[in-house]
């Protein structure tokens, strides 16, 4: 039983969450008009939805916490009225709020419509990140063509938001202050529901730079055979143009520089590709046959026909890969600017994973149509990613003649893998570690640069090509830094997808502790009904309950654990300890000289 207070409550959140979920809907219709159509009208369309909702909200939020619904005797209760009193940007007075959304809007735009101009010829200045200018980071070997582009794309795409970003800080600080937060910083943690959240990051990096400089140590020792001394220094900071990637936050791309073994070629999927004349549409169809082999939610009609999988040519749009939801009638999207390669094959599923996750927690009310925790969101595509990139699996679909890998291609493959997984770490967290210490004014605008770069060298051994000062300023270079898009989620992801890969591939039989057949570098799930039976349930709670109840219930921890992350990649860390010392290869790097010391 329950008193009349608690129905009355339920009744106040049910039409509530009635509300919040239309304000969702054409909140994410304007958004999703102007990220498929960067028009400065549909820019101020959307910021015209986002105010007006935003006074919605706070008036939600207001009325929460005049109320007793935080001390109800329902646990329910007592969560929504939690989540819905947490009040962002929407705290801020309605110029202030239109301010600031103008303020991220405009660098979107920035970062969405800055074209460079080519090395090799210089009038032509119609490059775009995606596909041109990744194209060129990860083929050229020209260390001089891959400073042109690292410093055009820096300078048109990071310097020229300096004012946009500061406006930014100034109000987002405004915002966290209204909302009694000692910074925007412990805004963005308290969505992490754990106040050791940051100690325990900490603690899960420290675990894993060991990993990361073995790592270091080899790639930076490959790439001075390959570059050179005046390149490549033999115990420095890595140039970071040369690593296949804008933000070098993954190594992958240029593996053919340092392959562990170069005698066992890797298998060229994207050649494979080509010549089964795989489409776009073909990606996505195989990601939706991996769900559904689980025996989970089929991808809707809608979402073929409303999503926008490939670049168009009559209009600018926003190509950063994001995956829609729409509230309403299982109305799902992805927006991406998809080519057929390997690295597109991964994000597909890595969309999918937040697409498979709307679906799954459609049910619940709008408040707990997400993830309890936001590392989960950003986990779920690349958990499937890891067993539909197995040697197994891409036997079974046809893309690779081996299925089972003998010891030289196995420490191939997992050094490529690694070359993502590991080397995104100290990245990822980096990202967030120097937001945080600009909301908290631990680092102050005259230095937020020289700051950036020093944490970059600091955390990760990387640097830029060339020389940076204060006059520059390269932060919203990076796509979320302009988008006001939280990063630790990314870095908590890294980690939380090799436990829950590790749970999935026990319950698919797919794996046993101590059974060199069964190891979870070569697990594939697909087809396991248990494997997805757990998935689907953990995904259907939304964020309805703890994400330390939904996981301890998925896979029986109950924290942030790196120890599935350091079994799934123990063959290629012993390797790289033995190979290091052979080669007598120096670990670690000392500060940076590309900033004034
Ligand atoms: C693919 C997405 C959209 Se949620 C993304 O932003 N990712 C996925 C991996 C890390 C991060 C990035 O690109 O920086
Ligand atoms: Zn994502």
């Amino acid at each position: 039983s329950c008193s009349a207070s608690t129905l009355d409550a339920r009744l106040f959140f049910e039409r509530e969450n009635e509300l919040l979920r239309q304000r969702y809907h054409e909140e994410y219709l304007a958004s999703y008009t102007y990220n498929t159509n960067v028009t400065d009208e549909n820019r101020q369309a959307m910021i015209a939805v986002y105010a007006r909702n935003a006074v919605q909200n706070k008036q939600l939020a207001e009325k929460i916490k005049s109320s007793d619904y935080t001390q109800s005797e329902d646990a329910d209760v007592r969560r929504q009225a939690l989540h819905l009193s947490k009040m962002g940007a929407s705290a801020l007075d309605p110029d202030d709020y239109l301010a600031l959304q103008n303020a991220i809007s405009s660098m979107q735009s920035n970062y969405a419509t800055t074209n460079v101009c080519s090395y090799t010829n210089r009038s032509d200045c119609s490059l775009s990140l995606e596909p041109h200018i990744q194209e060129r980071l990860s083929n050229s070997r020209d260390p001089a063509e891959l400073a042109w582009y690292w410093r055009e794309w820096h300078d048109k795409a990071g310097t020229t938001q300096k004012e946009n970003f500061a406006e930014y800080v100034r109000l987002t600080r405004k915002a966290a202050r209204l909302n009694d937060h000692r910074s925007y910083a412990d805004y963005w943690v308290q969505f992490y529901e754990d106040a050791d959240f940051e100690r325990q990051l900490d603690a899960s990096f420290k675990q894993l730079l060991p990993f990361y400089r073995q790592i270091h140590g080899y790639v930076r020792y490959r790439l001075r055979q390959h570059y050179g001394e005046d390149v490549v220094p033999a115990e420095g900071n890595i140039p970071m143009h040369l690593l296949g990637n804008m933000w070098g936050q993954s190594w992958n791309e240029v593996i053919d520089l340092f392959t562990p073994y170069p005698e066992k070629p890797f298998v060229d999927i994207k050649a494979s590709m080509v010549q089964q004349n795989y489409t776009v549409q073909k990606l996505f169809e195989l990601g939706d046959q991996y769900f559904q082999s689980l025996g989970m939610r089929a991808l809707p009609p809608s979402f073929w026909n409303l999503s926008l999988l490939t670049r168009p040519d009559d209009r600018q749009v926003v190509c950063h890969a994001s995956a829609w939801d729409f509230y309403q009638d299982s109305d799902v999207r992805i927006k991406m600017c998809t080519e057929v390669d390997m690295h597109y094959f991964f994000v597909v599923h890595h969309e999918l994973g937040h697409i498979q996750y709307y679906l799954q927690y459609e049910q619940q009310p709008a408040v707990f149509r997400g993830a309890p925790n936001p590392g989960f969101h950003e986990a779920v595509g690349d958990v499937i990613a890891l067993s539909v990139m197995s040697a197994k699996h891409l036997k079974t679909i046809g893309l690779t003649e081996n299925g089972r890998l003998d010891e030289k291609s196995r420490i191939n493959e997992l050094f490529k893998q690694a070359l993502s997984k590991i080397v995104f770490l100290p990245f990822g967290y980096t990202m967030d570690k120097y937001r945080y210490a600009v909301f908290r004014n631990e680092i102050e605008e005259p230095q937020w640069n020289c700051g950036f770069w020093q944490m970059r060298s600091e955390y990760g051994g990387v640097e830029p090509p060339v020389p940076r000062t204060d006059k520059d300023f390269d932060p919203p270079a990076k796509y979320h830094i302009d988008a006001d898009v939280e990063y630790l989620r990314y870095f908590a992801a890294h980690i939380f997808q090799f436990q829950f890969h590790k749970a999935l591939c026990s319950l698919a039989g797919q794996y046993a502790p101590n059974d060199s057949r069964r190891t979870l570098d070569n697990c594939d799930i697909f087809g396991s009904k248990e494997a997805g039976r757990a998935l689907s349930k953990f995904l259907s709670h939304g964020s309805s309950l703890h994400w330390k109840v939904v996981l301890q219930e998925f896979t029986g921890e109950t924290e942030m654990d790196t120890s599935a992350l350091l079994e799934y990649f123990d063959p290629l860390y012993q390797w790289l300890k033995q190979e290091n010392s052979r080669l007598g290869v120096p670990l670690g790097w000392g500060e940076t000289n590309k900033i004034p010391s």
